[in-house]
C-alpha cells in the first residue's frame, strides 16, 4: 500500500482482522493517530509518550506501538491543500490500520465545513460511540458521592438529526421541501413557513437494533446490571420512539427478555453468570436529572446520536468534567479511539489542558488491543497523579492544596506514578 503523503513506519506491521472480528495484534502494531485542531497539538504529544511509556514498562520493550500519522482538519489543509479537510487515503488508513486514535477536530458553527468527526463516523460507518464515565478517587466534582457515578453509554454513531441532512432558511431546496410538506403531506405546523431552515431526522430499525445489540452484549461480557434506552419518545413518537420500542423487542427476542410487571421493562439472566439484566428505559429530560440525583440507577446506557452528545458532557461533568472523558468510535471491526472534548481553542498550544480523556482513550485502546498491562499502568498512572494533587489546571482550580501542572508535565507525573 503507497500512500501520497502518510509515510509508512518500517518498523511495525499492520493488525489484522479474523472473520469472527478478533484482532491478530503483532508486537510492533502500526498505530494511525490524527493530531488534532486546537488542544491536539498539546494533548496528542503526551498521549503518545504516554503510552509508549507504559508499553514498555509493561513489556520491556518486547511490544512497542509504531505512530503512523493522518491528517484531518487544519493540518490536512497544510500537508495536502486548501480545501483538502478529510483526505481520501486517511479513511483508508483509520480502515485498513483496524485500530487507531484521534485529537479534536474543529467544526463551526452556522457556516463553514460540516463536522470531520460526523463524516469519519458515517463514511466508515463506526455506529458506537462508547463512552465510560467513571470516577477516579480524588478528582473534584460538583457531586457529594461522585463514585456513585459509573456509566458507559453506547450512542448511535451514524444516524439521527445530527446525520446533518438540513438546508437553510431561505434556500431554494428548503423551500422545496417546506412547499412540499405543506402541500403533499398536509403538514400544518410549521409555525413560520417563509423563515424555516429545515432538518431531517432519520432513526431506522437497523440502526437501533445493531447498536443496542452491542450495549446489551456489553452489559453481558461486563457483568453490568442493567441497560437503560434514553429517548424523547413521547414527543418524537416515530423516531425515539421507535428507537424505544426496537429496543426492547431486540432485548425480547434475541436476548430472550421476558416482561417486567407486564412490561415495558424487561429483564433476563446474564448468560455468563446467571445473574439478571434488566433492561428498561428512561425519557431523556428526566434522565438527565436523575442522573444527579440517582446514579446508582443506571449502568449501560442506550440513546440516540443527540442525547448521547450531551449525555456524555453531562456525565463527564460528574465525574470531573471533559478534560477526563474518554471514548471509542467503532464498528464491528474498526475502531477510532477519541477523547469526548473539542479542540477548546482558547487553549491552543498552551500546554495547560488535561490530557487525561486522550490518556484513557489511549487506555481503552491498549485494552482493545489485549495489551491490559499496560492499559492497566495508563490507569495508575493517573491515578497515582491524582491521589498526589498534581493536576491540571482544571482539577487544580476545584482542589484545595493542589499543584497545577502543565499538560506535559502532567504527562510526565502520570509516567511517574505508574506500576
Ligand atoms: N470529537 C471532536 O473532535 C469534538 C470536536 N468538537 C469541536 O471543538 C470545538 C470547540 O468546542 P467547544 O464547544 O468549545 O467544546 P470543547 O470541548 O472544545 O471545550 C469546552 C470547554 O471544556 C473544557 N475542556 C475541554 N477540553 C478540556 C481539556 N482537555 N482539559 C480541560 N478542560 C477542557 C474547557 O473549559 P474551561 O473553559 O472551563 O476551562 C473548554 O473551554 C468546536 O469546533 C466543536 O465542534 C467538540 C466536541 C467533540
Ligand atoms: O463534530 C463535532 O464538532 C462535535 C462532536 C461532538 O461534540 C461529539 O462527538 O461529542
Ligand atoms: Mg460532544
Amino acid at each position: 500500500m503507497a500512500f501520497e503523503q502518510i509515510q509508512i513506519p518500517a518498523s511495525g506491521e499492520p493488525i489484522r482482522v479474523n472473520p469472527d472480528h478478533s484482532l491478530v495484534v503483532p508486537d510492533h502494531p502500526i498505530i494511525p493517530y490524527i493530531e488534532g485542531d486546537g488542544i491536539g497539538v498539546d494533548i496528542s504529544p503526551v498521549m503518545m509518550k504516554v503510552l509508549d511509556a507504559a508499553v514498555d514498562k509493561a513489556y520491556g520493550g518486547q511490544r512497542q506501538i509504531a505512530w503512523m500519522e493522518i491528517y484531518a482538519g487544519e493540518k490536512a489543509t497544510r500537508v495536502y491543500g486548501d480545501d483538502v479537510w478529510l483526505p481520501d487515503e486517511t479513511l483508508e488508513a483509520v480502515r485498513d490500520y483496524v485500530v487507531s486514535i484521534k485529537g479534536p477536530l474543529t467544526t463551526p458553527v452556522s457556516g463553514g465545513i460540516r463536522s470531520l468527526n460526523v463524516a469519519l463516523r458515517q463514511r466508515l460507518d463506526l455506529y458506537v460511540c462508547l463512552r465510560p464515565v467513571r470516577y477516579f478517587q480524588g478528582t473534584p466534582s460538583p457531586l457529594k458521592k461522585p463514585e456513585e457515578t459509573d456509566m458507559v453509554i453506547f450512542r448511535e454513531n451514524s444516524e439521527d438529526i445530527y446525520a446533518g441532512i438540513e438546508w437553510q432558511a431561505g434556500s431554494p431546496q428548503a423551500e422545496q421541501l417546506i412547499a412540499f410538506l405543506r402541500g403533499e403531506m398536509g403538514v400544518t405546523k410549521i409555525r413560520f413557513p417563509d423563515s424555516s431552515g429545515i432538518g431531517i431526522k432519520p432513526v431506522s430499525s437497523e440502526g437501533t437494533q445493531r447498536l443496542v445489540r452491542k450495549a446489551i452484549q456489553y452489559a453481558i461480557d461486563n457483568e453490568r446490571d442493567s441497560v437503560t434506552l434514553v429517548h424523547k419518545g413521547n414527543i418524537m413518537k416515530f423516531t425515539e420512539g421507535a428507537f424505544k420500542d426496537w429496543g426492547y423487542a431486540l432485548a425480547r427476542e434475541e436476548f430472550g427478555a421476558e416482561l417486567l410487571d407486564g412490561g415495558p421493562w424487561c429483564a433476563f439472566k446474564n448468560p455468563k453468570t446467571g445473574k439478571e439484566i434488566i433492561v428498561k428505559d428512561v425519557i431523556a429530560d428526566a434522565f438527565l436529572q436523575q442522573i444527579l440525583l440517582r446514579p446508582k440507577d443506571y449502568d449501560v446506557i442506550a440513546t440516540l446520536n443527540l442525547n448521547g452528545d450531551y449525555i456524555s458532557d453531562a456525565l463527564a461533568a460528574q465525574v470531573g468534567g471533559i478534560g477526563m472523558a474518554p471514548g471509542a468510535n467503532l464498528s464491528d471491526s474498526v475502531a477510532m479511539f477519541e477523547a469526548t472534548h473539542g479542540t477548546a481553542p482558547k487553549y491552543a498550544g498552551k500546554d495547560q489542558v488535561n490530557p487525561s480523556s486522550l490518556l484513557l482513550s489511549g487506555e481503552m485502546l491498549l485494552r482493545h488491543l489485549g495489551w491490559t498491562e499496560a492499559a492497566d499502568l495508563v490507569v495508575s498512572g493517573i491515578e497515582g497523579s491524582i491521589a498526589a494533587k498534581t493536576v491540571t489546571y482544571d482539577l487544580e482550580r476545584l482542589m484545595e492544596g493542589a499543584t497545577k501542572l502543565s499538560c506535559s508535565a502532567f504527562g510526565d507525573a502520570v509516567i511517574a506514578n505508574m506500576g
